[in-house]
């Protein structure tokens, strides 16, 4: 027996029983019924509570049994699944360009044959119910009766907020006005994305271009024969630049519990009428969530003259007050110029860096550098990459990383796979990348910065809190 409980498998099985258990203990206590795929009401904040609360219990349940998956499935079907798994990602965007889970919103559990579904877009019902049984089978969707799909817990996430009448007969660059953001991300990474993607292995063999970090020698040129940000910026592509500035929105979901935007940076603590600027800050979805707990800064966010349209419409809908009183400015600046704001409280950099190479990131960083004070403050903010083995415990930087402890035999990275599909999804698009510690303090030190302190854990989406050196 003791020899039994020293294999992998046992040692998986034994962490998928501790861990199960203490999910369902914390939504016994919170007085819910156990989390279930097959859940087709909407999650209540009881839920998100309970979610946080069983936050590391999931991690360690979920890693696990992915490792135990990946232990007895034969390798062949495990590899050929991965190799094929771009059709989820299609699958996804169909149902999302359907409007499937809008149509499903009043059909509850009963569901709807997809004939009726498939009345809502042009798509042949057929193909349509093809889409939707391979989500079902990775429990997106229910499939209730031959052809009849129903929403359910995961399905939900991809509701634009309209309904599916609207949704019917309006132009596509206004789908996602306006929503949570989730579909506008998912249908964004299923759609340039994957263009873009595809591209990547031809790429690392060209030897023209395998060892460049030149944004224009990006797989996404293969793919769109433009880099992204012109792509978006181009006459005719509207509805893909509305939907990526929503797409950010969503990409609000990065951030794990315990290490969101508001809770981990201090803004509270900030003197009255400090200056932060959001630089590269889209339509100006962080400054939102900022001003709206913080009304006491002064918001500037900086981005590029084809979003100024959309940024306006946004303040109007979100905070009406936010541009008239002055707390909040949106302005265009390309951030290779000089940074116009000198001596800001905080420069702030959401999934800026991760877009560019090191030396852009430099060009960008010195640029702030030059404009602060001896006491601005730097706020980076995108993944911190573990490997997938222990950090060496010699590294110069470990004391800055917190790493959660990590029960064997599981991997280090605890099975989470978004830092690494976003580095890849950011070699795509840009050819650049989320970047380890040793990385991070690299190219932060040589703009001019130190390191004070990470807010989130090595895996996750962290806040890099540094200062001028
Ligand atoms: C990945 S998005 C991040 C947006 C925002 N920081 C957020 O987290 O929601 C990158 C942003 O950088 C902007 N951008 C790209 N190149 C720029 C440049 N040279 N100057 C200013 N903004 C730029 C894009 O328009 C886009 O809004």
């Amino acid at each position: 027996m003791a020899i039994e409980m020293q294999s992998e498998f046992l040692q998986l099985i034994q962490l998928i029983n501790t861990s199960a258990q203490a999910v369902a203990q914390g939504y016994s206590d919170a007085g819910l019924p156990h989390p279930s795929a097959n859940d087709g009401a909407p999650p209540l904040p009881a839920h998100f509570a309970a979610q946080a609360a069983t936050h590391q219990a999931s991690l360690t349940l979920v890693a696990a049994c992915r490792q135990l998956i990946a232990s007895v499935m034969a390798p062949t079907t495990y590899a050929m699944e991965i190799a094929m798994a771009y059709h989820y990602s299609v699958a996804v965007r169909a149902a999302i360009e359907a409007h499937v889970v809008e149509v499903l919103r009043d059909a509850g559990d009963e569901g709807m044959h997809v004939n009726e579904i498939s009345k809502y877009s042009n798509i042949n019902p057929e193909k349509l119910a093809r889409m939707l049984r391979i989500l079902a089978i990775h429990h997106i969707f229910k499939e209730v009766a031959p052809d009849v799909f129903a929403n359910n817990r995961i399905s939900l996430t991809l509701d634009k907020g309209k309904d599916a009448k609207t949704l019917a007969t309006t132009n596509p660059a206004e789908w996602y006005e306006g929503s949570n953001g989730y579909a506008a991300i998912f249908a964004f990474t299923a759609d340039s994305g994957i263009k873009s993607a595809a591209h990547i292995p031809d790429i690392l063999q060209d030897l023209e271009v395998a060892n460049s970090y030149d944004p224009m020698d990006a797989p996404i040129v293969k793919g769109l024969g433009q880099g992204l940000w012109t792509h978006l910026n181009t006459a005719g592509n509207e509805a893909k630049l509305h939907r990526f500035n929503t797409a950010m929105v969503g990409s609000q979901l990065f951030a794990n519990a315990g290490d969101r935007l508001l809770d981990c940076i201090g803004w509270g603590t900030f003197p009255s009428g400090s200056v932060c600027v959001d630089i590269g800050g889209g339509v100006g979805t962080q400054a939102m969530l900022i001003t709206k707990e913080h009304p006491h800064l002064k918001m500037i966010v900086q981005d590029s003259a084809p979003l100024e349209n959309q940024a306006k419409q946004f303040w109007a809908s979100v905070d009406p007050d936010a541009i008239p009183s002055g707390r909040v400015e949106w302005t265009i600046h390309d951030f290779f110029n000089p940074q116009p704001v000198k001596d800001a409280t905080v420069y702030f950099l959401r999934c800026i860096i991760h877009n560019l190479s090191d030396e852009n990131a430099g060009r960008l960083l010195r640029r702030v550098r030059d404009a602060c004070s001896p006491t601005s403050k730097l706020i980076l903010a995108d993944y911190l990459i573990p490997f997938a083995c222990p950090t060496p415990p010699d590294s110069k930087t470990a004391s800055l990383v917190n790493t959660p402890d990590v029960p064997a035999p599981l991997l280090n990275n605890m099975g989470k796979s978004m830092g690494y599909l976003l580095d890849l999804a950011m070699m795509a698009l840009f050819n650049s990348q989320e970047r380890t510690i040793e990385h991070w303090n690299s190219v932060i030190t040589k703009a001019g910065f130190k390191i004070d302190r990470i807010a989130g854990n090595e895996g996750a989406f962290v806040y890099i809190i540094c200062s001028p050196s």
